[in-house]
Formats: structure tokens, sequence, C-alpha cells
């Protein structure tokens, strides 16, 4: 008799099940709200799960994705790709440009003719909007013409950093992924920033888009901020933590290589008293830097210094015990990052290292999907922005090797202890 297997759908729908309970379970437990719709519903499932609850979590969500791929079947993914999420976009831009969000109350209900009133936007657009938008749970029409929120949508009318979310996937990312065709076709495999399909859209780099764009730069900035305080977090405390700070000298300077305000810096010192810290960026920081370091108590031990890091560290940095550069080599192609690594592993003295905090892609297919989805759309975020790219270990020891032969990966510190970025430790060997 041939050996009776379960069908996936039924092991799939036993996984969301199981995990599902421990979930419930927990919740009442810890007389913790359980998750709704409602605009008081929680605006997180679990706050701070512990390990195993992060694990539960993590296996409802892959089950139920799976779950969904199959019950919906090839032909019918494929003939309604993206078709939602692109007018979800459409619509969702459309609302917060508007600000119609921060018009509805926070609790019961208002009509669309007073939204309209208050917003400017036609009452006709905004209903065919707004029924998009419920129609994935942002907002609901609990009577005819007449809007109130969901636990999704209050996210939007309660903090700008996740308007600022919906703003830099429609008007920053959309018109450069759009462009992802044209710049395969120009230039495939540049190494430099401006032919990249962001610089095509805009006709500018990035950066140079934002010096021009102020009010864009400090959208960005909202976008950043919210997208690195996420469930797979590394905020400045995993980072303080996570790596063996306590384990250098008293007095060692760390530098923070384009460190941006100082903010991770800033972080790490206040954690780790016996530390000195220079953060380089561009000069037009330094007043807001110092601002936030006294603001912090720590401008005593955490100086800014405007500095390109293509150029020559300067004697104050030479020798220093750590060069830590966080989110910077994934911006730049193995070109650019060659040309900020050389002057770094130059001014390195015998006990320097330096710590990188970025990604470490899996091989492909190791890790669930969910997680895997997540950084390969980081990757290509990378590519669409700047030509740049996240790296595998492999490709950072062969970064590394390009520069100085002598520079190898010494450790790596992944999960638990950070979520999607590492932190990638080198030293000359
Ligand atoms: C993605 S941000 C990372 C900032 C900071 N390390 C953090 O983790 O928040 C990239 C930083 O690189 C800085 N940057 C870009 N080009 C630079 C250059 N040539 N020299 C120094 N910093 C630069 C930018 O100003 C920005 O602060």
């Amino acid at each position: 008799m041939a050996p009776t297997t379960t069908p996936l759908l039924s092991q799939l729908a036993e996984e969301i099940s199981r995990n599902t309970l421990s979930i419930v379970e927990y919740l009442e437990s810890n007389s913790l709200p359980q998750p709704s719709f409602d605009s008081d519903g929680p605006s997180h499932l679990i706050p701070r799960p512990d390990e195993k609850l992060a694990a539960a979590r993590h296996a409802l969500i892959e089950a139920t994705k799976a779950l969904h791929a199959l019950a919906v079947g090839p032909v019918e993914t494929t003939r309604l790709f993206c078709f939602n999420e692109l007018y979800l976009v459409g619509a969702m831009q459309v609302l917060c440009h508007f600000n119609v969000p921060q018009q509805v109350p926070l609790r019961g209900e208002i009509s669309m003719g007073e939204v309209s009133a208050r917003t400017g936007l036609s009452e006709g657009l905004l209903a065919r909007f707004l029924r998009m938008a419920a129609a994935n749970y942002y907002f609901t029409e609990p009577r005819r013409g007449f809007v109130a929120h969901t636990a999704w949508s209050k996210t939007l009318a309660t903090d700008e950093k996740m308007r600022a979310c919906v703003w830099f996937r429609h008007i920053e990312m959309m018109p450069a992924v759009v462009k992802l065709v044209e710049a395969a076709e120009r230039s495939p495999d540049s190494a430099e920033p401006q032919d990249a399909a962001f610089s095509l859209a805009f006709g500018d780099t990035f950066f140079d888009h934002k010096e021009k764009h102020p009010g864009h730069m400090i959208k960005f900035g909202l976008f950043v901020d919210a997208f690195a305080s996420g469930d797979e977090a590394d905020t400045a405390e995993s980072i303080a933590c996570g790596y063996p700070w306590e384990e250098l000298p008293g007095g060692s300077l760390v530098v923070d290589v384009g460190g941006g305000i100082g903010h991770i810096s800033a972080a790490i010192a206040r954690k780790h008293v016996h530390l000195k810290f220079q953060v380089q960026d561009f000069g037009h920081l330094a007043e807001e830097s110092s601002l936030l370091l006294q603001k912090q108590g720590v401008s005593d031990r955490v100086r800014f210094s405007p500095h390109s890091f293509f150029d020559s560290q300067p004697e104050t940095a030479k020798g220093a015990a750590v060069f830590f550069l966080r989110n910077i080599m994934h911006n730049w192609s193995d070109l650019y990052c060659r040309r900020i690594l050389k002057p770094i592993v130059k001014a390195m003295g015998p006990n320097s290292r330096i710590v990188i905090c970025d990604i470490v892609l899996p091989e492909p297919g190791t890790i669930p999907k969910t997680h895997e989805a997540r950084v390969r759309a980081l990757d290509l975020t990378m590519l669409s922005m700047f030509n740049a790219k996240e790296r595998s270990h492999e490709d950072f020891q062969e970064l590394f090797t390009s520069v100085d032969p002598r520079l190898r990966i010494t450790a790596v510190v992944g999960k638990p202890k950070m979520g999607t970025d590492s932190l990638i430790e080198a030293r000359l060997v």
C-alpha cells in the first residue's frame, strides 16, 4: 500500500492552528489584548515577544503566507500580480497627501463630505480611495458615506513616521523601480550611482537629490527611523549590547565613519562610559550633531568631526580601536567600498579592528521565505537607489581581501542579539 502523506494544505493549517493557539494563550495569560481591526486594537500583535513567542509568530506568518499562495494558486496569483498592491500604494499616497488620516477621529466616525471639505480632496475621489484602502484593513465604512479608523489606519493618523513610509515607497522608490529595466539595459553591472535606476528617474543621484530637496531629506529621515525600529529592529540599543564593547581597554577610541549626527555612537557611549568616539560625516551635520550629543549627555566623550570617508583618515583617528561603519557599505558598490576602506586600513594600528553593521545575505533558500523576501527587497533597494548591494559573508571577505589580503573577518554577531543586520568584525591578521 502506498504510504499516506498529509496534504501540504492540511500540514500548513495544522501549523497555523498550533501557533495561533500558543499566541492566544500567551495573550490571555498575560492579560494582553487580542489583535483586532478595531481602532482601539493593539498596534503590535505581541509587545516585546520573547524568543519562543517570536518564533511562533514568525511560523504563523510563514505558514499563512504559504497557505494563502496555495489557496490562490499559480495562475490566479500571476493573473492578479500586484494588482491590489499597486493601487493600494496609489490610494494610500493620495489619502496621506491630503492628510485624510488626521481628519478622521481616533474614535467614532465622520462623514466623507466633512473630510472632503476639510482636506480639499473631492468627495467622489475620497470615497474611491478610502474604499480601496478599507478593502485592505485601512479605514472602515461603518455606514454608507461615513469613515472610521481601524487599528491600521490609526497608525497613519498618529505617527508621521508611518506616513513617511507610505511617502517613501510611492514618491521615491516607485519611479526608481520603473527605471530598473532601462538601467539594466543601459549599464548592467555599473558600479556608479549616477547610472542607478533612481538617478535615471530623478536626473540626480540619491544624495544629490536629497541635498536639493531638504523637505525630502526630512521625510526620508523619518522613514529610516521607522524602518529601523520594526520587529526586526537593529536599534542603537541592540548595537550597544550586541558587540563586546566592554572588552575594549579604557579610553579606547571608536571612529564612527559616516556616523550621521552620531545617534548610534551616543547610545554606545551611554552604555560604555570607558570609550571615546569620533563621529565623521559631512560638515553640515555638525550643528545638529552637537545638539544631540549635548542632549544625550555624552558631548565630553563623543565628538563630531567633519570628514569625507573617501579621504585619508585624520591624525586624530589613526590607530583607533574600532572603525565602525553602520549602513555605509551597502550604499556603495565594491569599487567605492574599496575607496572607503583603503584610508581606514592605512590608519589601523596593530590592535585596530573594523566593525561593519549591515545585512549578511544568507545562502539562497536557507531562511524562511518572509525573511528572505525582506533581505532580497533590501538588496534590490540598494541596487535601485545606488547601484550598490547587500553582501554575503563571502562577498565581505572578498571585498576585504581586495583591499588588503591581511584583512580577515574575525567575528560575526547576528541573531538573536541583532535583528536584520549583523555586526561584522575584521582585523589585519
Ligand atoms: C545610511 S546613512 C548611515 C548613517 C549612520 N551610520 C547610521 O547608521 O544611522 C549614510 C551616511 O553616510 C554619510 N555619507 C555619505 N557620503 C559620505 C562621505 N563621502 N563621507 C562621509 N559621510 C558620508 C551620509 O551623510 C549619511 O549620514
